[in-house]
């Protein structure tokens, strides 16, 4: 198969979908590989470790969406991009279609296969490809609003651990999947005052487990929520149910009660975000204020430590990329079930139902599509 990488366009995104090493896998499994010039230099690999591997340089992104087969990318297409789609293209990458409506129908107007990371479900219901992501994510989030508290930026000045003598910040964190306990993880060393909540309590059980009598856990709901961001000086909002558009968790009507100069990570941002104040925000100019409460909405935070996240990335995303590109996408579905539950568009035809459900669009089971790959 003709595989293709490109540089993201996404504002100060210098994560790539793959390394050398991933490039010389694919090679070394029979196929060809084709990147962009200069792919790698914002994650720290030249174009001369990609041709050590293999790989075919080329002058322009264009001409590597012409040649390819399979895209391998980290975002989410950006408008710009559109126009290079072509029929039957496997677009592997992250795509959030529940929260992008104008790319969810250029991908079906150009037949292109959209594969998304984010909705990948192994048998035992873990998020791989996601999960790395989430794991940089989470532990950024406490280190960003750690830094959105400082005055300068509006926040309310107050150090996440304090002093002997100071009260330590109170960090809430709605949602205790992958975002949320490597939150938890860094709130909890850093010695603040750490709430997680979740719908799940099986989920907070492990949380209680593992993390005992430093973290305070508690179901998710919108009586708990409220009381909790009365205290909070640091919010965290990470929930997620696959493919669909993040839950409101947060109202509006709860900022009006919070500290003035608290701040507001809302992670599941790239899913729509789960505060009702959310809007996107980039690296260049993350954060804005609404009724005191200071928002950091960034949609690609791993973006922000390239060299970890790419690697960290395509250390997941590889193995499934091989299995695609060694049979063809319908092959590596019968093959591997799991893989059904990445394909968000196919022929056309929106293929994963929350991301239906989310955008009012019809669901078609790509199962009843997949066996029928000619049709
Ligand atoms: N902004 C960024 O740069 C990044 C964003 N993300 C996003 O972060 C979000 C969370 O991802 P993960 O932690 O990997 O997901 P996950 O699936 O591991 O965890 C999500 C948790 O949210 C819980 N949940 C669902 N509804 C809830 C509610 N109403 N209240 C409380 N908890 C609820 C679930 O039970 C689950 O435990 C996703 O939207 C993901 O795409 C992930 C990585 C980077
Ligand atoms: C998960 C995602 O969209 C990101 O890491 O940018």
């Amino acid at each position: 198969m003709r595989i293709g990488c490109v540089k993201e366009i996404k504002k100060q995104e210098y994560r790539v979908g793959m390394t050398p090493d991933n490039a010389g896998s694919y090679v070394n499994a029979g196929h060809e590989v084709y990147v962009e010039s200069g792919l790698g230099v914002g994650s720290g690999f030249p174009d001369s470790e990609y041709e050590e591997a293999g790989a075919r340089i080329m002058g322009t992104a264009k001409e590597v969406w012409d040649i390819s087969e399979m895209m391998v990318k980290v975002k989410e297409p950006l408008p710009e991009e559109y126009p290079l789609f072509h029929e039957g293209l496997i677009l592997y990458t992250y795509l959030h279609l529940a929260a992008d409506k104008p790319l969810t129908e250029a991908l079906l107007e150009s037949g292109v296969k959209g594969v998304a990371y984010e909705t990948l479900m192994e048998r035992d219901k873990s998020l791989p490809l996601l999960a790395p992501m989430s794991q940089i994510a989470g532990r950024l989030s406490v280190q960003e609003g750690a830094k959105y508290l400082e005055k300068m930026y509006g926040g309310e000045g107050v150090l996440l651990a304090g002093v002997p003598g100071t009260p330590k910040a109170d960090i809430v964190i709605i949602g205790g999947g992958s975002v949320g306990t490597n939150a938890c993880k860094i709130a909890a060393g850093m010695g603040a005052n750490v709430t997680i909540m979740d719908v799940n309590t099986q989920r907070l059980q492990y949380l209680d487990d593992i993390f005992g009598a430093r973290i305070q856990t508690l179901v998710s709901n919108d009586r708990n929520i409220e009381k909790a961001l009365r205290n909070a000086d640091l919010v965290i909002g990470c929930v997620l149910i696959p493919g669909k558009a993040a839950p409101k968790v947060i109202k509006k009507k709860y900022l009006q009660q919070m500290k003035k100069g608290a701040v507001i990570v809302d992670v599941a941002v790239d899913q729509g975000g789960c505060c009702e104040t959310t809007k996107m925000t980039y690296h260049n100019d993350p954060i804005y204020t609404v009724d005191s409460v200071v928002h950091y909405c960034v949609g690609n935070m791993p973006g922000a430590v390239p060299r970890t996240s790419t690697i960290a990335l395509t250390n997941a995303t590889l193995r499934y990329g091989l299995e695609i590109a060694k049979n063809g996408l319908e092959e590596a579905c019968r093959e591997n079930e799991v893989i059904y539950s990445a394909v968000n568009t196919y022929q056309g035809k929106v293929t994963y139902q929350n991301v239906a459900l989310s955008l009012g669009m019809e669901y078609t089971d790509i199962k009843s599509l997949c066996m029928n790959p000619g049709r």
